[in-house]
């Protein structure tokens, strides 16, 4: 049979550099030319949708038709559950200041809230990623994945981006801001959604 994605090139319709080592660094193996959409001059479309898989749609779509190529796009962000899944699709939005993102400042704010609650341990949150694989004709693929864990504070590490230093995974003492990144990258919530893409377009 004859795989689904049978190209030699791919954008990355994303503008977060974290997530584009990771994603370059799993499709490394696959021999695929790879490009970001910063590259490619693209701006950063508004995410308008209040779903994961919206979002993604939303970014890889539009990658997909500036470039004429296939384009893979990442939505994600932390689901914490005595938060109501908070700050989940809105993870980048609690960071945003007029500055730019500050991550320091939104992890805080995510532990206040919790403290506030009085919200009881272990404070079980989880990574959510949902990839979307796009065509310049408008078809899409779409695969989700998730690491499930706790968050915890103060925030440790300097590895990773975003939200890493608070979370620590399940089965885990360490958080995935001190973790070799290689071993992120076995576990990830985007590795998961990753894995998933591969069984589903690339063999
Ligand atoms: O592995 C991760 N480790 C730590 N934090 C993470 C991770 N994965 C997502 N996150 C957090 C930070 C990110 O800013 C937000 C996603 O927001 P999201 O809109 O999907 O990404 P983004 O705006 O940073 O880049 P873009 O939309 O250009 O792909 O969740
Ligand atoms: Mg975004």
């Amino acid at each position: 049979m004859q795989r689904k994605f049978d190209g030699d090139q791919l954008v990355l319709a994303s503008h977060n550099k974290g997530k584009l080592r990771e994603i370059s660094a799993l499709l490394a193996p696959f021999g695929i030319h790879v490009s970001s959409a910063a590259e490619h001059g693209l701006e950063e479309p508004e995410e308008t949708e209040d779903t994961f898989a919206g979002n993604a749609r939303i970014k890889a779509h539009y990658a997909a038709k500036e470039t004429g190529l296939p384009a893979l796009s990442d939505d994600s962000g932390i689901a914490v559950e005595a938060l109501n899944g908070a700050p989940g699709v809105y993870t980048a939005d609690w960071a945003e200041t007029p500055n730019g993102r500050d991550f320091p400042m939104a992890m805080e704010k995510t532990w206040k809230l919790l403290e506030e609650k009085n919200a009881p341990f272990p404070r079980k949150a989880a990574f959510v990623c949902t990839l979307c694989l796009a065509w310049p004709d408008g078809h899409d693929e779409l695969f989700e994945g998730r690491v499930e864990g706790q968050v915890i504070w103060p925030a440790r590490g300097e590895h990773g981006f975003g939200y890493d230093p608070m979370f620590v995974p399940e089965g885990f003492d360490i958080t995935f801001g001190e973790m070799d990144q290689d071993k992120k990258q076995e576990m990830s919530h985007r590795a998961d959604a990753f894995a998933k893409l591969v069984k589903g377009c690339f063999e």
